[in-house]
Order: structure tokens, then C-alpha cells, then sequence
């Protein structure tokens, strides 16, 4: 497993779990060392004590030197970063030096499996700088999310395995055969494009959430009791229908820039796609529009409480979370602010971290809830309102309960939810 990050830690774990024997490698010694230890940096249910276990049984090893470890293996796993590149494109100089550093030491017949999402055409590229017959590369997507890798890994909707080598793909989808999920054998072609075409469609539903929240707002519709109304329709689905400050994290930000890149590749202007990007500024920019009516038109000198950091609740992880975007556009515009995240510490620029959710009402003119954390919904918000100079709450996740606010003597604002959507919910029954 080479990488370890959400993605490799998480898989080299559950396969030990599972009864294959890993070595985990990575560059960074310092991690190694930790993760040797037993210790695990992310925030990830049921990961630490996987890793513990991994390590009593003898089937889990970290070691740092991709060399070494892949001498005697039958797969090899890359999960290296492919961030977003100068241009947008998936950067993939990790996989390829990844490649360079043990194509002439893979043992012949050992499967080659980017795990990292990769454009379309990779495989081959890797096929021909390995220039050998005798290892097949095959792609085999990840689809875990952040917060939930443990359980998703072990419980996936579907294992994707694709390969020229057919047989090659058959033996990777072979080794999930424990999970008991649908295996989608395909082409190499394919099953990179799967994990592109996911993603996006996620990134382009939430868009479209966001744009018809935004409908709402303007129409006086509620946006709780249309996505209700959509989500019960089995073609839709109920999920990934939460209006928010935009959608972000490690991985649908990139890989909706990879795509469109890849489109332009092809000569296809992939014009969907580019608009669900360019409504994700726009909701953000929106967000800060409505924070900057929150206190009064003027955010220059303004005092915020920002309750949440990180890109979505369960997480750590801040990698182009929504959240600090709209902080920073708040902070560039004169705001000063106060920020709380149960889940993150230590320094961030532009803003003070504090470990107490209460502080950041202190002298508030507003208070914005930037991630949906369930702890924000059992703050005593009478206390808040004590705290606060003004009289504002901004909740972008429509997570908190509107009358608990307005009881407390303070305003409430969500997404999509008009003042006149306070009445109560409609029941379904
Ligand atoms: N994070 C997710 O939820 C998720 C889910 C599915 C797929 N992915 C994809 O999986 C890949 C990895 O993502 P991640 O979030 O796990 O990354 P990450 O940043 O959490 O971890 C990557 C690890 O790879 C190590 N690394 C970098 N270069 C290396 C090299 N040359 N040799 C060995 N180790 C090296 C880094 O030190 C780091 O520990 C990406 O392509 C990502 O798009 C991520
Ligand atoms: O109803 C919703 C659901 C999500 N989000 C936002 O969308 C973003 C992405 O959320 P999520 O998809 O849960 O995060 P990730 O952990 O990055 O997982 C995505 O990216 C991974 C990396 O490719 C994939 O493996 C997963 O399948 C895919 O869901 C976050 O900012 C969320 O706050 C919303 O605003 N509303």
C-alpha cells in the first residue's frame, strides 16, 4: 500500500483486518514512525483500533522506501495524492514517481492497482513507463468518504476493478471477496472514468440543490420540504440533497477541475460541469453576501463567530473546506473573527481558534454556523445571546433549530428557508 493517507491507511487496514498481510509505506518518516506506533492522526471511527490490531496480529507493518516493500508482493496499491495541478488537471507526478521507483522491482505477475483517482488514459501511461508484459496495471477506484472511510470500506456499494488484463482485474475485484458487494469489471478506460463521473454527479446534484435553495429564497418556498418532497422519488434519492456554503473537501473540488480538463482533452466542452463549478463560487459568494446583511451591510469591522472549520462534519480534514473559504472572503472584507471547530485547533490565519464554542459569541455582532456539527445544535444558544453585541445567527446548514433561536431572542437565517418557512414542517405520513 503506497500512501498513507485516508485512502491507503484506511485500505491497508481493513485488508490486514481481513486477513491479507500489508506493509503500508509512505515518505514521511515522522508518520511512519507514529503510525508504527499505533497512532493515527485522522479523524476516523474504528481506524485507530483496525491499525492496532493490525500491528499485534504481525499483518500490518509501516515502513518508509516503496522499494523494499513491494519486492515480494502480489498487488501493489497506489494511494499517492493526485492533487489539482497548475491549470486544473490532476497532478500526477506522486503516481509517477511511485512507478519510477519500483518498476523494475515489481515481481513479475504482481498487479499494479491505482487506488489514487486518476484520469482516463493513466493506466496506460503507467503500463508504458513500466514497459513490461509481465505486471498488469489495473484501476480499482475508491469511493470512501471522509469521516466514514472505516465504514464505507467495509461496506461499499459497489468495488470497481478495470483492466485490459481481464483475468488481472477479475484477481483485484477477487480480493473484496469478503465484502460482499457488486463487483463492476471493466475496461481500464472505464473504471477511471467511474470514479470521475461519481464524483462529479455528486458536485452537479449538490449545485443544483444549492440553485433551487436559492429559488427558494426568492420564490418563498421552503427548501427542507422540496428536497423531502424530491428525495422520496427512488430515481433521486434522498441523500446529498443539504444545501450548505458550497461543497468542497479533498476531493470534489479537483476531480470536477480533472474532469473538465480531461473533457477539453477530447475537444468536449463539458458546459454542465463548468457551471456546477462556477454555482459552487457563486453560493459561497452569496453566503457572504448574506452574512454581510446579517450585520448590517458593512463587514468591515464587524465581529463573527464562525462555528465550524472543516469541510463537512465527522472530519478534520480542512483541505479546501467551504467553510474557511467563506472565512477568508469574511476576513479579506474586515471582518474580525472568532472561530470554533471541535475538531480542529492550533493557528489559522486571519482568524482567532478558540477551544470553547461559547467564546466565539463573545461581543458577536453575528454567529455563522459553517459545518454541520451536532454539538452546535445542544449549545445553550440563551447563553450565546448573552455573549453576542448583536443579534444575528447565519446558519448555512440549516442545522440548528429555528425556533430555538428565535426563543433565545436572537434572528435566524438558514439557506433556502424563508422567514415564512419557520411555520412548522408539514408531516409526511
Ligand atoms: N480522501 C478521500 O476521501 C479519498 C477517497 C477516495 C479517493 N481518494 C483519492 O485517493 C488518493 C489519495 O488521497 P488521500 O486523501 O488518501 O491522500 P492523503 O493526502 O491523505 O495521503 C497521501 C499519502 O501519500 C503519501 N505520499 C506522497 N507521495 C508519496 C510517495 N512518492 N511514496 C509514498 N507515499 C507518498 C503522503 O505522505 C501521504 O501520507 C487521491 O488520488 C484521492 O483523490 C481520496
Ligand atoms: O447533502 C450534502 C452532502 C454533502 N455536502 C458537502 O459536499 C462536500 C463533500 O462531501 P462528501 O462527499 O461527504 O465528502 P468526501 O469525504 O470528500 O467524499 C467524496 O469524495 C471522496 C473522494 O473522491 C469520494 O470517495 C466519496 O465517494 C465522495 O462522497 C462537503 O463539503 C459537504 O459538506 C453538502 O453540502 N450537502
Amino acid at each position: 500500500m503506497v500512501g498513507t493517507g485516508y485512502v491507503g491507511l484506511t485500505t491497508g487496514a481493513c485488508l490486514a483486518g481481513l486477513g491479507h498481510r500489508v506493509t503500508c509505506v509512505d515518505v514521511d518518516q515522522a508518520k511512519v514512525a507514529r503510525l508504527s506506533a499505533g497512532r493515527v492522526d485522522i479523524l476516523e471511527p474504528g481506524l485507530s483500533e483496525l491499525v492496532s490490531r493490525g500491528l499485534t496480529s504481525g499483518r500490518l507493518e509501516f515502513v518508509v522506501g516503496a522499494r523494499d516493500a513491494v519486492r515480494d508482493a502480489e498487488a501493489v496499491f497506489l494511494c499517492v495524492p493526485t492533487p489539482m495541478g497548475a491549470g486544473g488537471s490532476a497532478d500526477l507526478r506522486a503516481v509517477e514517481a511511485v512507478t519510477a521507483e519500483i518498476g523494475d522491482v515489481i515481481p513479475p505477475g504482481c498487479a499494479l492497482i491505482t487506488k489514487s483517482t486518476v484520469p482516463v488514459g493513466t493506466s496506460k501511461r503507467i503500463q508504458a513507463m513500466l514497459g513490461r508484459t509481465d505486471v498488469p496495471v489495473v484501476s480499482n477506484p475508491e469511493f470512501l468518504r471522509e469521516g466514514t472511510a472505516v465504514e464505507d470500506f467495509l461496506g461499499p456499494d459497489r468495488i470497481v476493478v478495470g483492466s485490459d488484463d481481464a483475468a488481472a482485474a477479475r484477481w483485484v475485484g477477487d480480493l473484496y471477496a469478503d465484502l460482499a458487494a457488486p463487483v463492476v469489471v471493466a475496461d481500464a478506460a472505464s473504471a477511471e472514468l467511474v470514479k470521475y463521473a461519481a464524483n462529479c454527479f455528486l458536485a452537479m446534484k449538490l449545485s443544483y440543490v444549492n440553485s433551487i435553495a436559492e429559488l427558494c429564497e426568492r420564490l418563498g418556498a421552503d427548501i427542507d420540504l422540496v428536497t423531502e418532497g424530491m428525495g422520496y422519488d427512488r430515481r433521486i434519492g434522498r441523500s446529498f440533497l443539504k444545501p450548505g456554503p458550497g461543497w468542497g473537501g479533498s476531493c470534489l473540488p479537483k476531480d470536477t477541475s480533472a474532469l473538465v480538463k480531461v473533457a477539453e482533452s477530447v475537444q468536449y466542452d463539458f458546459t454542465l460541469l463548468t457551471s456546477a463549478i462556477e454555482e459552487n463560487i457563486a453560493q459561497r459568494d452569496r453566503i457572504v453576501a448574506k452574512i454581510a446583511g446579517a450585520v448590517g451591510g458593512t463587514l468591515a469591522g464587524s465581529r463573527i463567530g464562525v462555528l465550524g472549520l472543516a469541510f463537512k462534519a465527522g472530519t478534520n480534514d480542512l483541505r479546501d473546506s467551504p467553510a474557511l473559504a467563506v472565512a477568508s472572503v469574511l476576513g479579506a472584507l474586515g471582518a474580525e473573527l472568532t472561530a470554533y471547530d471541535p475538531a480542529v485547533g492550533g493557528h489559522i490565519d486571519g482568524m482567532t481558534v478558540v477551544d470553547d464554542p461559547y467564546q466565539v459569541a463573545k461581543a458577536a455582532d453575528a454567529v455563522v454556523v459553517l459545518t454541520e456539527w451536532d454539538e452546535f445544535k445542544r449549545l445553550d444558544w440563551t447563553y450565546m445571546a448573552e455573549q453576542m453585541d448583536g443579534d444575528s445567527v447565519v446558519d448555512t446548514r440549516n442545522l440548528l433549530d429555528p425556533h430555538q433561536i428565535l426563543d433565545a431572542g436572537l434572528s435566524w437565517q438558514g439557506v433556502g428557508r424563508p422567514r415564512a418557512a419557520l411555520r412548522r414542517k408539514v408531516a409526511v405520513s
